[in-house]
């Protein structure tokens, strides 16, 4: 039988509430900074985990906080580890200090056909990484450690803590917010303290902006894509692509500000400046990125969100994502195509049986 992701009675989908929510900072009674202390356990498929690990990189912890990738397919137990290899077992293996722990997504060829790859298949450090911390081979012994009586679902990401032996956080919105804090400042190259997702004077339209994003666009391709219901279905449907339009809208009129100020010919000084809130990177952009990166390569198939693709139907978003893409590594270096198209794809059974992964759209993200 396979898993149900909806509700029985009404059929639609509900998000679990994270049952870890601790923070890292000086004053914090157990979780202090430090380097190599905290471990992030991360899916490259998934957009919650994604987030975290842009964050990371955007704020040089690469070097601070190490990362474990999980198989890209989830089974019926959760997610899994590769077998480890014990002679190499290290946490300071630089191969976990990558900006997506070891996995360098943009620099595989995304082009080739799915068809061969098996969902057992285990090419070290394609498919996933292994865990040198814990030695663990499933997800769920993280949380199981942590509480032997834990009964919600086994989700990244997590972050963990080598000292105490214990999960900080699986939250992953709290989770970028304690990496971008400062509080890992002391550890990481002076180009990176100066980096804020979250400035002062921003945080209220970010916070603002966020909301709405999270529950109509983030979690609203979930809502669609796991309703087992048609009119659940159509409702949600309609609501993410309402809210697609509300954020074209908002970078049309960005757009259009910019091209005036700086004419239409000099792109790189408008792209400087053109992102979601404010002038400057931020989190809403970094939280927005995630869903709109996987949405034509799976959302439009695999979710049903088919109104129309990123790149035919919203011009002012899609320059948006491929200035992100293409012009900041953190976004390029984590984003990987086939751990995205595969997980959805293979993982689903219900949604899509017969684990078929389609080849397109081609390319996975336009050029600028
Ligand atoms: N609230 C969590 C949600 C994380 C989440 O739902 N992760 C999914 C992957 S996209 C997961 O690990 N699911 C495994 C499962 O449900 O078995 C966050 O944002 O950190």
């Amino acid at each position: 039988m396979s898993k149900k992701w909806a509700d029985d009675e009404s059929g639609a989908f509900k998000r679990q509430v994270s049952s870890f929510q601790e923070t890292i900072s000086a004053s914090h009674p157990v979780f202090k900074p430090a380097k190599n202390r905290y471990w992030l356990y991360v899916s490259l498929a998934c957009p919650w985990a994604h987030r975290t690990l842009i964050t990371r990189c955007l704020k040089g912890l690469t070097s601070v906080i190490g990362v474990s990738v999980v198989h890209w397919h989830l089974d019926d137990k959760g997610w899994r580890l590769l077998p480890g290899d014990k002679a190499a077992d290290s946490a300071k293996d630089p191969r976990f200090y990558q900006p997506a722990g070891g996995i360098n997504g943009a620099s595989r060829d995304h082009s080739g056909p799915h068809g061969e790859i098996l969902n057992e298949s285990s090419r070290l450090f394609e498919d996933g990484s292994f865990d040198p911390i814990n030695h663990f081979e499933r997800l769920s012994q993280l949380y199981y450690k942590q509480d032997p009586n834990y009964s919600a679902r086994f989700t990244v990401p997590v972050l963990w803590d080598t000292e105490t032996q214990k999960i900080v956080s699986n939250e992953s919105a709290q989770i970028i917010r304690t990496l971008n804090s400062g509080v890992f400042d002391e550890f990481v190259d002076e180009k990176f303290r100066g980096v804020n997702l979250v400035p002062s004077e921003l945080e209220a339209a970010i916070d603002e902006f966020n909301g709405w994003v999270y529950d109509n666009i983030n979690n609203g391709v979930y809502k669609a894509g796991f309703a087992e219901n048609p009119v659940v279905y159509e409702k949600e449907v309609t609501n993410v692509f309402k809210h697609l339009d509300r954020v074209e809208a908002i970078l049309k009129e960005k757009y259009d500000n910019l091209v005036s100020q700086y004419g239409r010919d000099d792109l790189k000084s408008i792209l400087a400046k053109y992102y979601t809130v404010g002038n400057q990177l931020t989190e809403a952009d970094v939280r927005l990125y995630t869903t709109i990166v996987r949405f034509d390569p799976v959302y439009v198939q695999h979710f049903k969100c088919n109104f129309t693709t990123i790149r035919d139907g919203y011009p002012h978003i899609n320059l948006w994502l491929k200035n992100l893409y293409w012009n900041h590594d953190a976004f390029k270096l984590t984003t990987d195509f086939d751990h995205i198209k595969l997980h959805y794809t293979r993982s689903h059974v219900r949604i899509n049986p017969l684990g078929i992964t389609p080849l397109g759209p081609k390319p996975d993200i336009g050029t600028l």
